[in-house]
């Protein structure tokens, strides 16, 4: 049994957010002062978890309580578990135009800084883009690892790509889409958080649709391509040929053959 003084701690702090047939459960804002090329800048984060990741997490109880919420977590084992969660910078609820992210989780490189992608890029670079507009969002989503296939076949997938298969052929060789991402929980806490429209910052037509399905507002979005280099041209030239992402500017020619 929780102490109800830290049951009063955290009750204000968790949102039930309805997802689909699941709901989710939303922790935040927390404050978290991030490094940003030297300068420290505020942003307010959440985490979110799937009813359905919560041992008897009660999917299907509307009435479900905070206090059986955090009851939950320590028989839960949430670290063998996938946790998306968000990073919103400014007036997010209110400004009338915000910038958001759906960024994929790319353990290689986001963590290690990998240049066979331009993930680790983008993700510095998309939190840039929101701070010096004002205001927005950055989603990390934590079950998109390798486009949706996860770390261990993203792994074989690199084997693949290293014999020669580009990376939409390695996925479709080893039993998966290209692309097996889902945004709708991504999407649900965006609506938790802003009802007014996002501007999206991509190149993945993929995304725009989700978001624009979900009849989320969209107003715009802002391409980002960026460190190009001998080890990801490949991989950057495959996305635009393969997989329709959005070419752009400058940097089209500088992918096209
Ligand atoms: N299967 C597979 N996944 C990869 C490879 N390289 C990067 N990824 C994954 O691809 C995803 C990249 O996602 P995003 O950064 O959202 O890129 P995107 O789909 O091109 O969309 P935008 O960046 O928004 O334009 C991450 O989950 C990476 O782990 C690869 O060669 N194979």
């Amino acid at each position: 049994m929780i102490n109800p003084k830290i049951n009063n701690a955290l009750e204000e702090y968790i949102q039930i957010v309805p997802s689909q047939d699941k709901s989710i459960y939303l922790v935040g804002p927390i404050r978290l002062p991030i490094n940003l090329d030297g300068e420290t800048v505020i942003f307010q984060w959440y985490c979110w978890v799937r009813c359905d990741t919560l041992p008897g997490g009660e999917c299907g109880n509307p009435n479900i309580d905070h206090a059986s919420i955090i009851e939950m977590l320590s028989s839960s084992n949430l670290a063998e578990a996938q946790q998306s969660s968000v990073l919103v910078y400014g007036d997010f609820k209110g400004s009338p135009d915000a910038l958001i992210r759906m960024h994929s989780i790319c353990h290689t490189g986001d963590i290690f800084g990998s240049k066979r992608c331009d993930c680790g890029y983008q993700l510095k670079q998309s939190m840039k883009m929101i701070v010096a507009h004002g205001t927005g969002a950055l989603f990390y989503l934590a079950n998109h690892e390798g486009r949706g296939i996860g770390l261990f076949s993203k792994a074989m997938a690199y084997v693949l790509q290293e014999q020669g298969l580009d990376t939409v052929e390695a996925n479709l060789e080893l039993g998966f889409e290209d692309d097996m991402r889902n945004y709708d929980d991504a999407i649900a806490v965006l609506n938790q958080l802003r009802q007014l429209p996002v501007t999206l910052i991509t190149n993945n037509p993929r995304k725009l649709e989700a978001l624009k399905r979900s009849g989320a507002g969209v107003s715009g979005r802002i391409p980002l391509w960026g460190d190009i280099s001998e080890f990801n041209e490949k991989y950057l030239k495959t996305k635009v040929k393969r997989s329709g992402h959005f070419g752009s500017g400058p940097l089209n020619n500088t992918i096209a053959e």
